[in-house]
């Protein structure tokens, strides 16, 4: 992995045409947090922020023609894998990471965008669990991507207790971390936050979860929450920081992002990225 000035992150996912989600959030966060952003496109996606239209998935060659281009040249601090759609890209993926000895690697486990389209072929998960995850310092589902991860109802995360179980669980695939996101967590003990549950790192004997948490903004505009989350996190650790740090910085960042989200389109609208310095300067 190169070190040296800027720090360079490459994102491995899909292109939301709304530019809220997928290659376009990455991209954004990359850009606001001071790292050089790259990306290998794995499906081309219609969306706005009423849903999915269509999906175009690459061919398996274009996507590791992209990653060899860009790290067998420019190469990349830290890689973010976002929508992988097919088995196939999933392989591939996981190889390449090998092949260039990637050590910083962000899993966001993409399975459904918030309308309930499918960004990921079923039989791509198996893949997912077994290639990708023991390659991963961190991997970050949210509530149904940790319970299709694990095999469970969907209704089996009810509680920040129960997050903090399924994170632990979802160690034994093999990532360094886990941060199991908390945005469609309906807790009525925790009503008015938006609670995320990080684990990992250290031994085994020593590893307790931790809970990243602030106020639940009332908005429906969250599209593109989880991808720059990840992102967020990719870029950090791009930048030197250590897990906790990364992990606690993106939700900041994503959360200024979320109160100044634009109601763009006539469904959920998307983040305003830019908006961790308006606020630091006082803009409104
Ligand atoms: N209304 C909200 N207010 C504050 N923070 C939120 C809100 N909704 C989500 N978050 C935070 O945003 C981050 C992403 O969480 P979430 O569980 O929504 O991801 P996601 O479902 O993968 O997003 P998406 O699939 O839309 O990209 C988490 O840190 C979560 O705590
Ligand atoms: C391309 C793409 N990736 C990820 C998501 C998940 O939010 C989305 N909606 N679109």
């Amino acid at each position: 992995m190169p070190s040296g000035w800027p720090p360079r992150v490459l994102t491995i996912a899909g292109s939301d045409s709304g530019g809220g989600a997928g290659i376009q959030a990455d991209l954004k966060t990359c850009q606001e947090l001071g790292v050089f952003g790259m990306s290998a496109i794995t499906a081309v996606t219609s969306q706005n922020s009423r849903g999915v239209h269509a999906v175009y998935p690459m061919a398996e060659e274009a996507v590791l023609s992209q990653i060899d281009a860009v790290l067998g040249d420019i190469g990349a601090t830290a890689v973010k894998t976002g929508m992988l759609y097919s088995r196939g890209i999933v392989e591939a993926v996981a190889a390449k990471m090998d092949d260039y000895g990637v050590r910083k690697l962000v899993v966001d486990p993409v399975l459904v965008a918030k309308d309930g389209s499918p960004l990921f072929r079923r039989d791509a998960v198996n893949a997912l669990r077994e290639e990708l995850l023991p390659r991963a310092m961190i991997v970050t589902p949210n509530i149904p991507e940790a319970c299709e991860l694990l095999g469970v109802e969907e209704t089996a995360i009810r509680t920040v207790s129960d997050m903090m179980e399924a994170a632990s669980q979802l160690l034994r695939y093999g990532s360094r971390y886990v941060l199991l996101k908390g945005g469609h967590l309906e807790d009525e003990g925790f009503r008015g936050l938006a609670i995320d549950v990080l684990i990992g790192g250290g031994d085994e004997a020593g590893r307790r979860p931790i809970t990243i948490s602030g106020p639940r903004i009332a908005t429906r505009h969250t599209h593109g929450t989880g991808c720059s989350t990840a992102a967020a996190i990719a870029a950090n650790l791009a930048r030197g920081f250590e897990m906790e740090h990364a992990a606690r910085a993106a939700k900041s960042f994503v959360a200024a992002a979320i109160s100044r989200a634009v109601p763009l389109g006539g469904g959920i609208g998307s983040l305003w990225h830019a908006a961790h310095r308006e606020t630091a300067h006082g803009l409104q």
